[in-house]
């Protein structure tokens, strides 16, 4: 069976500065696979290439077997890779309504809706014509994440879903996984805690400086395991 995506011997540059070296990694239809790793070991780089926002080298990145390595970001989108990105990136000046509909410009079918993200996050509901800048930061994550399912991607990419948010909205959050891959949609979340990483994917990868040194099962893998990778002290996974 074609994975989802199928990443291949990435490398990434800026400039003369290499960031990622031959990063190898799948996902499967509707799986959810955790990245992990230290500050700058390229995770947001990783997510750059895959969304074409960095230049990579053609049939590095291919989704569902065709190519998409090099494309601009705006085909990718349209192929089906939506991204939430770190900070949220909404319309400040915008209702909440209305930063969700700008999610679906791209026009793909699919079993997002208005309807359907309201459900899967109530409170984006509640408040559709606030401002978004009037949200707190957990319900403004959930903007950001309700705006990418209305592309009805069939990747979604979470970068730092937790940054600056308490741990018990975090978690409220990520109970909206098994909705979201139970629609058939595959997610990569970027997450720096490796223990809420471990419980919410099917599988992980660390990277370290650039290279992946370590994957495997999110339940088969130890803390030890994850920890010694993402502190650069890799052993070989199962
Ligand atoms: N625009 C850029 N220009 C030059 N170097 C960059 C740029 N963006 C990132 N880097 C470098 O690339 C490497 C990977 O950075 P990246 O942001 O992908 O790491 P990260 O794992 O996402 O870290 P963080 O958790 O801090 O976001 C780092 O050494 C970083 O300094």
């Amino acid at each position: 069976m074609t994975n989802l995506l199928s990443v291949r011997n990435l490398d990434a540059f800026y400039g003369d500065f290499q960031a990622l070296f031959g990063v190898d990694l799948d996902v499967e239809a509707g799986e959810v696979v955790a990245l992990v790793g230290a500050n700058g070991a390229g995770k947001s780089t990783f997510l750059a290439s895959v969304t074409g926002l960095l230049p990579t080298r053609p049939g590095s990145i291919l989704l569902r077997g065709a190519n998409i390595a090099g494309e601009p970001a705006f085909r990718i989108a349209r192929a089906g890779v939506a991204m939430s990105p770190e900070g949220r990136r909404l319309f400040a000046s915008l209702s909440v309504e209305e930063n969700l509909r700008l999610g679906a410009t791209g026009g793909r079918k699919g079993h997002w809706s208005l309807e359907k993200v309201q459900a899967l996050f109530p409170i984006l509901k509640e408040k559709r014509r606030q401002g978004a800048s009037e949200l707190s930061g957990g319900q403004q994550q959930a903007v950001a994440i309700g705006r990418a399912l209305m592309a009805n991607p069939d990747l979604l990419l979470l970068d730092e879903v937790s940054l600056g948010l308490a741990p018990v909205v975090v978690r409220d959050i990520y109970e909206s996984l098994p909705a979201i891959r139970a629609a058939g949609t595959a997610v990569i979340v970027v997450e720096q805690d490796i223990g809420r990483a471990t419980e919410i994917s099917d599988r992980l990868y660390c990277l370290q400086e650039g290279r992946v040194n370590l994957t495997g099962r999110s339940r088969q893998l130890t803390r030890d395991q994850i920890g010694a990778a993402y502190f650069g002290r890799a052993r070989s996974a199962a």
